[in-house]
């Protein structure tokens, strides 16, 4: 479905290469959860899989065909099969949650059917159906900007779960949820996906939930794939390279100054 070959990106924004040399291919419907320290460039692996950037150098191919090859209309048209859930879902903070969630499926809609959802959304028992999978299904008709931050991340699942794509990308979609809530996440996540036979790609940092959870799973460090396999092939030799401390190679902290003594005065 989707395959890079020996792809270098820069993160977006950025300029120099941040990912190099990779090589990944995904099935349709297939699952795999990307782990690697803060900073091993998860992100940027997945804002290539959505097409928003094209590699500095390597291969990328959608269904055979590189999408940077085509017209830019052509793509738009590709990006629409694809669905990002961005760590930090950027939800319009006066929109109803059932807005928000039902927006995910405005790309495969008439402009009617687009209005009508963005006014008086028709679909609303979808969005409904989408959060109580989450948790969250009693803040349908809540404003966005009067969510906790756990309860926003679940609302840019619950985007996922209602949009028609084949490709779900979620950025760390966890990072604001306790233990019981991750769990049910990722359980509607893999759950929805496998019905629908979208493909799902999770950027994860809890190693426990991606072993535990995702038949294939891809290890990146600073910026390559250390490994890709299944979760039984992870050993604790693995997980030390992956999550070793960046500090061991810092330099030594020069020691704080020592206190300047007030003047007796200030002291009474
Ligand atoms: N706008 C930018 N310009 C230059 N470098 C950037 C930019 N954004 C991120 N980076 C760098 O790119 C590298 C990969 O970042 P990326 O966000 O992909 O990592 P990540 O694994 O998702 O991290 P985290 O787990 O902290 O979200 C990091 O070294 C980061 O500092």
């Amino acid at each position: 479905m989707i395959r890079l070959g020996s792809a270098d990106a820069a993160a977006l924004g950025g300029a120099a290469p941040v990912l190099h040399g990779i090589d990944l291919a995904l099935a349709a419907g297939e699952q795999i959860a990307v782990i690697g320290a803060s900073g091993a460039g998860k992100t940027t692996l997945l804002s290539l899989l959505a097409l928003m950037q094209a590699p500095l150098a390597g291969r990328l191919e959608l269904d055979g065909t590189d999408p940077w090859a085509q017209s830019r209309s052509e793509r738009q048209r590709l990006r629409a099969g694809i669905a990002l859930a961005p760590q930090q879902p950027p939800l319009p903070p006066r929109q109803r949650v059932a807005v928000a969630v039902l927006a995910a499926r405005l790309p495969g809609m008439s402009l009617a059917r687009s209005l009508r959802t963005l006014w008086s959304p028709p679909d609303a028992p979808l969005a409904q159906a989408a959060l109580e999978q989450l948790g969250v299904a009693d803040k349908l008709w809540q404003r966005v900007d009067r969510l906790s931050g756990g309860e926003r991340q679940r609302v840019g699942l619950a985007r996922l779960l209602v949009s028609d794509a084949r490709l779900w990308l979620a950025d760390e979609p966890l990072a604001a949820l306790d233990p019981a809530r991750a769990e049910m996440a990722l359980t509607a996540l893999r759950r929805n996906a496998a019905e629908r036979g979208a493909a799902l790609v999770c950027s994860l940092h809890q190693v426990d939930l991606a072993l535990k959870h995702f038949p294939r799973v891809v290890a990146l460090r600073a910026g390559r794939i250390v490994f890709d396999g299944p979760p039984g092939g992870i050993d604790e030799d693995l997980l030390d390279e992956l999550y070793r401390s960046q500090d061991e190679s810092a330099p030594e902290l020069a020691p704080l100054p020592q206190p300047v003594p007030l003047p007796q005065a200030m002291c009474r």
